[in-house]
């Protein structure tokens, strides 16, 4: 028996690494030696992923090949040929991958962010409107008013000379925003809660969320233990997500007890109306949209504002140039408004330049290829996962000067559309972008307006990052803010 099991073991390993080794074409993109059952997931374990494919970018192109666990992977970090996935044959790779966890987030791949084409084409359709331009300049003055309640925190630090730690402050700031703009409201809280520890208890349930989806670990990958792990969560360990859930789906039944179709109240209210509440499926739809825009839209611009604060910290002088033009333009005791924003380049310049050198989602979501298809001289088969390395993107010296150099000057003028792409390129790039810019804007004026911010020893703070989905400082930290 025991001879048995180990024969078939060593047949599995044989049969594994041929299998990960093999060349579909002589097409092929180049790539390393794969180990059977891992494939290159070991190669990524010792920096964050989107540096280390950075690194093998670096051996074996812009376009490279690799296996992740059970899946072959094409990385790109050159823009012509991420043009040419993205945008120009778009319809060859609509879909996201499909892993064990992102089914369990997105019940069966039939949401927004991972949702199948079939799916994702009236889900879109039904939030693109909302993420106008136009549509947000209506909603200006929540994010105005919310940036007020940042600053009255801080300001609160300052009183009580604690040193202040953004992490939880800007997640306050960002997920009340998306609240209220798909739901217009806060957090009901009940007998016994705070705002405070509701929002906090649900960025938690978000954290959890991004950790399981997002990271390069084994249960993502290969597929024995991700279907193990995806069985003990879906019905083993129900409590993991509930927390969310329930909070959205209090949300919905109340919108759908309370609308007035003449008069839709929020992007919630809109998603109602387009769906049939008769239907099985569609009855979950604002639900699962809802859910959807809070786990997309609270970590990413709350941990873009996080690491703002901490590269103003180690960087006094952009800092304080920061504050004399916003002095200049809107003068202390004031409050900055999204109308300011193009009178402010220079701030411009230095939030641009600390999202392309702490690029927020770096890796984007993935893709998958739809059918076989030539990409360039490459031959890319149906099934492989396609990674497009938006941070290497930003920071590779075949396009930059100095990429390791923060300078926001080098935004003055330009605004490198081409190789600068945090949000992804194509009709599936990130729809909240627009409210993402303007919440980030908003935040970040007002904080320098109002406090100069400093390291608590005076030494640099420690910039490592880590991935889930998004990028964040691997150590919390707390700044020390000094009224202007
Ligand atoms: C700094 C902030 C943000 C960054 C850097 C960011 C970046 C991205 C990226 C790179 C993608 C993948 C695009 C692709 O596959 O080509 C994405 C997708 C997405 N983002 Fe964002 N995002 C941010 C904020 C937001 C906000 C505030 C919202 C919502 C309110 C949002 C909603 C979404 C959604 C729904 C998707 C999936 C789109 C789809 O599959 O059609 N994001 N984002």
């Amino acid at each position: 028996m025991l001879q048995t099991i180990i024969l078939l073991i060593f047949l599995y390993i044989f049969f594994d690494f041929i299998k990960k080794n093999k060349r579909f074409s002589k097409n092929d993109p180049p790539g390393p030696i794969s180990l059977p059952f891992i494939g290159d997931l070991g190669r990524l374990s010792k920096s964050p992923p989107h540096k280390a494919l950075f690194e093998l970018s670096k051996t074996y192109g812009k376009i490279f090949r690799i296996w992740l666990g059970d899946n072959y992977t094409i990385v790109i970090s050159d823009p012509q040929l991420i043009r040419e996935i993205f945008v120009k044959n778009f319809e060859s790779f609509t879909n996201r991958l499909h892993t064990y966890p992102t089914r369990f987030v997105s019940n069966n791949f039939r949401n927004l962010n991972s949702g199948d084409y079939e799916y994702w084409t009236k889900n879109r359709q039904m939030v693109s409107h909302a993420f106008t331009n136009v549509k947000l300049r209506s909603f200006a003055s929540v994010i105005e008013e919310e940036s007020l309640d940042l600053i009255e925190t801080m300001k609160e630090f300052e009183r009580q000379q604690i040193p202040f730690s953004p992490k939880n402050y800007t997640k306050k700031y960002s997920m009340n925003i998306i609240l209220q703009y798909i739901f217009s409201d806060k957090l009901k809280v009940q007998d016994g809660e705070t705002e405070n520890n509701k929002i906090f208890t649900l960025a938690k349930e978000i954290d959890k969320l991004f950790l399981y989806v997002g990271t390069f670990r084994m249960e993502k990958y290969i597929n024995v233990i991700g279907w193990v792990s995806y069985m003990l969560k879906k019905y083993i360990f129900t409590s993991f997500k509930e927390n969310l859930d329930k909070t959205v789906n209090d949300i919905v039944d109340e919108h759908i007890k309370t609308i007035d179709r003449e008069n839709p109240r929020d992007l919630l209210d809109s998603i109602i109306m387009q769906c049939d509440l008769n239907d099985k499926f569609e009855k979950q739809l604002p639900a699962m949209i809802g859910a959807d825009l809070l786990l997309a839209g609270t970590e990413t611009s709350a941990s873009s504002i996080e690491y703002f604060i901490m590269i103003m910290a180690n960087n006094p002088l952009v800092q304080q140039k920061a504050f004399e033009e916003l002095n200049q333009v809107i003068g202390k005791g004031n409050q900055v408004k999204l109308s300011h924003h193009k009178s402010t380049p220079y701030l411009n310049a230095v939030i641009k330049e600390a999202s392309r050198i702490k690029t927020t989602a770096p890796l984007g979501l993935p893709r998958t290829a739809n059918q076989d298809i030539m990409i360039g001289d490459y031959f890319i088969p149906k099934g492989t996962q396609i990674l497009m390395n938006i941070y290497a993107l930003a920071n590779d010296e075949c396009y930059w000067d100095q990429p390791n150099v923060f300078d926001p000057t080098r935004f003055l003028n330009n605004n490198h559309s081409d190789r600068y792409i945090p949000f992804g390129v194509g009709p599936r790039n990130c729809v909240g972008s627009n409210l993402a810019n303007d919440e980030i804007y908003i935040a970040c004026a007002n904080i320098l307006l109002n406090f100069e911010i400093t390291s608590v020893d005076g030494k640099k703070i420690d910039e490592t990052e880590v991935l889930d989905l998004t990028v964040h400082p691997k150590y919390d930290f707390s700044v020390l803010i000094n009224s202007r």
